[in-house]
């Protein structure tokens, strides 16, 4: 491989959003296929990509209700650890997450607008999330709760890792306008205990990380408030996803330290619907979008 072809290798990470709504649940109507290696740690080569990871938005609808299993615990000591040894880089835009850095812009406008939409807030306004409360789960440094909070969201962001916790601690009280925001080391599934309910739940680029994502759904799901919004993102399981995201970010390019990603962990937008409906959640936005790098 030439370094030529690198940026359409980056050009190709699927990116995908889901926005959804637990209130009002219809039947649903979108056919799925079962879920498949589904949380396996084993790295066979890639199936095809789906057929429609260029579709831009679906409108889907789920229902039920289902609460996680009361001694379900989303930690996995690997992931933990990993995101432990390099803590110290969330904000360094040239460090392990520039990834994220690079996908925060595009992830908050689609979560402006249809945030926007869904709670009837005013697109033009620079803090229409005012009085509303967010949850941002798996925050890390904090790269996504700060914006929101300047959008005027009362935020609590928590994390597996306490020193993350404490990394976006001390950056959010750089800026008047986040340091109000909460931040804490502790789990999804513990803030369901202690029946916790926010406005908006948002676990971004976390599912992938957690040990059953079912379940991990489930806490998020009753973590929404009814009128309430969930959004999940998660890098797509194709061959393209394979080769951006672990060949060139982890191998070549060196961006991110080799085994940050398990390629049989990372879910295809089917499977991720299925597993939003099965919790309760009313799939409403599907959105894909592609990271371009180089
Ligand atoms: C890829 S980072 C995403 C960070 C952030 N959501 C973003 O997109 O900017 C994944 C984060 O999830 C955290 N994490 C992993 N497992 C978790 C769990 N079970 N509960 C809460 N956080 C978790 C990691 O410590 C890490 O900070
Ligand atoms: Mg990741």
């Amino acid at each position: 491989m030439t370094s030529r072809s690198l940026p359409h290798l980056f050009r190709a990470r699927s990116h995908l959003l889901l926005r959804s709504q637990i209130r009002n649940p219809k039947p649903s109507s979108l056919p799925l296929k079962p879920l498949q290696r589904f949380c396996s740690s084993d790295a066979s080569p890639p199936p095809p990509p789906p057929p429609t990871t260029q579709t831009p938005k679906v409108k889907i609808a789920g229902g039920g209700g289902v609460n996680p299993s009361p001694l379900y615990s989303s930690l996995d000591a690997d992931e933990v650890a990993k995101f432990a040894s390099i803590a110290e880089t969330w904000w360094d835009f040239e460090g392990p997450f520039k990834p994220l850095h690079l996908i925060n812009p595009p992830r908050l406008s689609f979560i402006r607008s249809t945030f926007c939409r869904h709670f009837r807030r005013d697109p033009y306004c620079a803090r229409p999330f005012e009085g509303l409360k967010f949850i941002d789960v798996g925050c890390g440094g904090g790269i996504l709760s700060e914006p929101l909070a300047r959008m005027g969201a009362m935020v609590t962001g928590i994390d597996a890792v306490e020193k993350n916790i404490k990394i976006a601690r001390v950056h959010a009280g750089f800026d008047p306008l986040t340091s109000s925001i909460d931040y804490s080391c502790t789990t999804a599934e513990q803030l369901v205990r202690e029946n916790k309910m926010f406005d908006a739940v948002l676990a971004l680029e976390v599912i992938e990380h957690v040990a059953d994502p079912s379940e991990f759904c489930k806490s998020l799901a009753a973590l929404t408030a009814p009128n309430g919004a969930t959004v999940i993102s998660t890098i797509n399981r194709s061959v393209r996803s394979y080769a951006a995201a672990i060949v060139a970010a982890e191998y070549l390019l060196k961006w991110i330290p080799r085994g940050t990603h398990e390629w049989s962990k990372f879910l295809s937008p089917e499977e991720l619907v299925m597993i939003m409906r099965r919790s309760s959640i009313s799939v409403s936005f599907l959105h894909f979008s592609c990271l371009n790098i180089c």
